[in-house]
């Protein structure tokens, strides 16, 4: 399967911090990939360099084969990559409508983005001209997510989503993020949550201290705990 996005020997400096030291790895076109660490390992600065909110110092990141890495945000997203920051992005004196239209380039939402939208996120249409900041924690992250999805992309890179929600709103979220991958969508994820990352992922890096320490498959790390354990540090309260 061929790689939708490469990073090559990413370094990236946040101030003199040395933060990203050579990061490799492909992440392949029409799958799910997992980016998974300790708290501080570098999954953030990854996609924030990938994004070009961090520039990378040395290394190469192409987007179909077409080198991104000194691109900046908008000229990013307007290759077809979509962001959802781990601090939900949405405005919250806004209604739902507002926050999409404002997501939406192109201006007024057409019947076909609205029906794309509903599709993933039956709860939106419900809460349409409501506040964002009315909305629950779960509500807040699939409009999130919407505003990342409004306009067509090849690519979605996701920051913890399910990060503080209720079990029940994980599950619904895990399905939605299926069906975006369904509809062709490629994902590049980062989440803490192994039980979301063993639903989601086909492929799996994981992060220590600002590079990529394993590469494989979802489900031959989800079937070996001693690996988890020594990767992750997960105990076996993981798993139940
Ligand atoms: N703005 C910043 N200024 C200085 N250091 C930073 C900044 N942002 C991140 N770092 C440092 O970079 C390292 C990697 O942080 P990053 O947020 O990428 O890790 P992470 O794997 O996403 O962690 P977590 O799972 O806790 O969110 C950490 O040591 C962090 O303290």
């Amino acid at each position: 399967m061929s790689a939708l996005l490469k990073l090559s020997g990413v370094q990236t400096y946040i101030g003199r911090y040395h933060i990203l030291q050579g990061v490799d790895f492909d992440v392949p076109e029409g799958q799910t990939t997992m980016l998974l660490g300790r708290n501080g390992a570098g999954k953030t600065t990854t996609l924030r360099t990938i994004m070009g909110l961090w520039q990378a110092r040395t290394g190469s990141i192409s987007l179909a084969g077409e080198a991104i890495e000194k691109l900046a945000t908008p000229d990013i997203a307007q290759r077809g990559v979509g962001y959802v920051p781990e601090s939900m992005a949405v405005f919250s004196d806004l209604t739902v409508k507002e926050n999409l239209v404002l997501a939406a380039r192109n201006g007024p939402l057409d019947e076909a983005q609205l029906a794309w939208i509903f599709g993933f996120f039956p709860a939106l249409k419900k809460f349409w001209l409501s506040r964002a900041g009315s909305l629950s924690g779960g509500q807040k992250q699939m409009l999130s997510i919407a505003r990342a999805i409004v306009e067509p992309r090849k690519l979605l890179l996701i920051d913890e989503p399910t990060k503080g929600l209720a079990p029940a709103i994980v599950m619904s979220l895990i399905e939605c993020l299926k069906e975006i991958k369904r509809r062709g969508v490629t994902i590049l994820l980062v989440e803490q949550n192994f039980h979301a990352a063993r639903e989601l992922g086909d492929q799996v890096l994981v992060m220590d201290n600002g590079t990529i320490v394993h590469r494989g498959e979802m489900a031959a790390l989800a079937a070996d705990v001693p690996l988890q354990e020594r990767l992750l540090g997960l105990s076996l309260e993981a798993h139940q």
